[in-house]
């Protein structure tokens, strides 16, 4: 119970505490309203039953001389429109309770939203190589809306109509202390029964709704990102099959709460309705007749018009709340204590890059992926000097996607430290060197948006440099393509996720991407694979070139990519067995040959490196890499 109430505090943005006291006093507000609007009819109907009373009682004799009444009809009129003022008045904040109520959940599942998808983005990358990018998406974008709903509007809800119900009943003990008592242990031991019966269900199907709403995003990214190995295979039926299991059950367990949350109104409907019948009867036989029952009936019934829905909103709200808390507490887990997060960059940082002018060192790095059984590196040497080109080769598995990965300052080393000019890589410049860094991937993420948008990635429009871009394509290779095929040039959209491109395409696309900013240092993972010979010599050829100007790091699979290179560094099993130049390891380097004879002779090394490359990517970056 505490470690809920505790749960739902942390929903809430700190700074809003203001709003959340203005909310309660509101909500208070409104109960005593309510309270006095029931109250208020009670001598409006005493006077109407039996006139003599404005004379009898005394509240009501002082109220009619006080306020000079002559007659009473006026007198009877003016407590008619008095109850009615009240009345409005109370109903009126009510409605004013429930928008404040909601526009300010609102503003808290964007706030939320927007928090956790903040820490998602500082978090470090090792954080998505276990995550899958379907599941990260589903708690941005639909648990915070779930834990708004389910969890932070009920207890308010919870907090508005507990308290109208207990100044209702406090009222009603003051007119008939039994009666009271009768009717708030009627009303209290039906829906006390009904929730404690549903308690730990409404906990378990809250747990299978997570697990089921989990599995349904998963099935749908996946079915869409895949869909083009799943069309070949003829794999519709499965994912469906897939999609179709969760989305039932979590249909069902929303389904199951919205019945349970709703049931016991009707029975307390009958409840209520059999209760005024014998109440009228009761009073009716006592002394004093209708003019001692009609007061009381009227203030019970307009009692029961307030204090079942409120007991209804009670119930629902708990049984709710008792729903989403595991999602909440999912949610909240995730959200962490922003420990081991890193801070967004910041302008200056990338304004001030780390130039390498001297070289880059790896020295005794190791490495090690959570959960493997041996290091992906060890002990791992490695001088780049600055303004040459270095080829990284080595069988499938040999390492050298981690290598890059290390040096892009995306893993950490276990043991060892890279150095730029002498200077160890740490969080605090991490940064500055990682703006000193063009990147290309094997796989090149594309965004739903222009050419030009998409080299200048995750710059807004106005500001794109379009020389920069152009320059950028012309290196790439990619110029004449934009201004010959695309119908709007570098405007042109490209389509969701580029399907509108051919894969030489998009690598072109991903290099010129990697030289817009113009950086001193670049780093092409296996990143041309996907280019005819013609083009990629074209493409080396300029990237050679830059190495003059440029520090220039490439994997690759095609040795004769690499053959150009100042150095080349040759892996096996995590470890650095041989580095110089070509003519030099094809003399000496026993590794090196048999890797130059390999791709001679067999021919199938590229699928083996897709299949184990896919293998080897985050679950994460898998769904989103194959969203292209
Ligand atoms: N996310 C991961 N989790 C666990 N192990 C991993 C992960 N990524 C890679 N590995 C392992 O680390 C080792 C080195 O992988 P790496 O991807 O660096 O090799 P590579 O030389 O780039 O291979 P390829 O040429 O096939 O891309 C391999 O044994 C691989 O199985």
């Amino acid at each position: 119970m505490v470690d809920n109430i505790r749960a739902i505090v942390r929903l809430v943005d700190r700074r809003d505490t203001f709003k959340v006291i203005a909310l309660l006093i509101l909500m208070t507000g409104t109960a005593f309203l309510n309270m006095f609007g029931v109250a208020s009819v009670m001598p409006f109907l005493s006077v109407l039953a039996d006139p003599q009373m404005v004379h009898d009682n005394a509240w009501l004799s002082a109220a009619f001389a006080w306020l000079g009444f002559q007659s009473t009809e006026a007198f009877l009129f003016f407590l008619g429109a008095s109850a009615f003022t009240v009345f409005l008045l109370g109903t009126m904040t009510q409605a004013l309770s429930q928008w404040a109520m909601i526009r300010f959940s609102h503003g808290q599942q964007y706030w939320l939203s927007k928090r956790l998808m903040t820490d998602y983005l500082r978090r470090p990358y090792s954080f998505y190589l276990n995550r899958n990018s379907s599941d990260l998406a589903k708690s941005v974008l639909e648990e915070t809306q779930q834990a708004v709903n389910g969890a932070l509007l009920p207890a308010l809800r919870l907090v508005i109509h507990g308290t109208t119900a207990v100044a209702i009943i406090v009222l009603l003990l003051l007119i008939r202390p039994w009666l009271a008592l009768v009717t708030a242990s009627v009303l209290g031991v039906v829906y006390g029964a009904i929730y404690l019966l549903a308690r730990r269900w409404l906990e378990r199907i809250g747990k299978i709704r997570l697990q089921a709403n989990r599995a349904r995003f998963a099935a749908a990214g996946e079915a869409f990102a895949g869909a083009k190995e799943i069309r070949l295979l003829g794999r519709e039926r499965a994912y469906l099959d897939r999609y179709q299991r969760p989305a039932r059950q979590f249909a069902h367990q929303q389904a199951n709460v919205a019945v349970l949350s709703n049931l016991p109104q009707y029975a307390i409907e009958a409840v209520a309705f059999g209760g005024v019948m014998i109440l009228v009867l009761y009073l009716m036989s006592g002394p004093g007749g209708l003019a001692t029952a009609l007061p009381i009936i009227g203030v019970y019934a307009l009692a029961a018009k307030k204090l079942i829905p409120a007991f209804q909103q009670i119930f629902a709200s708990i049984a709710r709340l008792r729903f989403t808390m595991p999602a909440v507490h999912n949610l909240l887990a995730d959200l962490g204590d922003g420990q081991g997060v890193v801070p967004l960059p910041l302008r200056s940082q990338m304004d001030r890059p780390l130039v390498c002018n001297a070289n880059i060192r790896f020295e005794g790095v190791t490495f090690t992926y959570p959960g493997a059984p041996r290091p992906a590196l060890t002990d791992l040497n490695l001088t780049v000097p600055a303004f040459s080109s270095i080829g990284l080769v080595g069988s499938s598995g040999a390492g050298k996607s981690t290598l890059v990965d290390l040096l892009l300052g995306l893993l950490e080393p276990a043991a060892g430290a890279i150095y730029v000019d002498g200077q160890r890589l740490t969080e605090d410049n991490l940064r500055r060197w990682q703006a000193t860094l063009g990147y290309v991937p094997q796989h090149i993420f594309l965004a739903d948006d222009s050419v030009a948008a998409n080299i200048a990635l995750g710059v807004p429009e106005k500001s794109i440099d379009m020389a920069a871009v152009e320059r950028a394509a012309k290196m790439a290779n990619l110029h004449d393509f934009v201004l010959s095929e695309l119908p709007q040039g570098y405007q042109t959209e490209i389509g969701d996720r580029g399907l509108r491109l051919s894969g030489g395409q998009r690598q072109r696309i991903g290099i010129a991407r990697a030289l817009y900013r113009d950086p001193s240092v670049l780093v092409f993972d296996e990143a041309t694979s996907a280019l005819d010979n013609a083009t990629e010599r074209a493409v080396m050829e300029a990237v050679h070139n830059l190495s003059k100007a440029k520090t220039v790091i490439l994997v690759a699979h095609r040795l004769s990519t690499v053959e150009p290179c100042d150095q080349i560094a040759v892996l096996h099993d995590g470890r650095l067995v041989d580095q110089g130049a070509w003519d030099v390891l094809m003399q000496e380097s026993d590794h090196f040959r048999r890797l130059a004879e390999g791709l001679k002779t067999t021919g199938a090394s590229d699928d083996q490196r897709s299949v184990k490359q896919a293998m080897a990517q985050p679950s994460g970056l898998r769904s989103a890499e194959r969203a292209k």
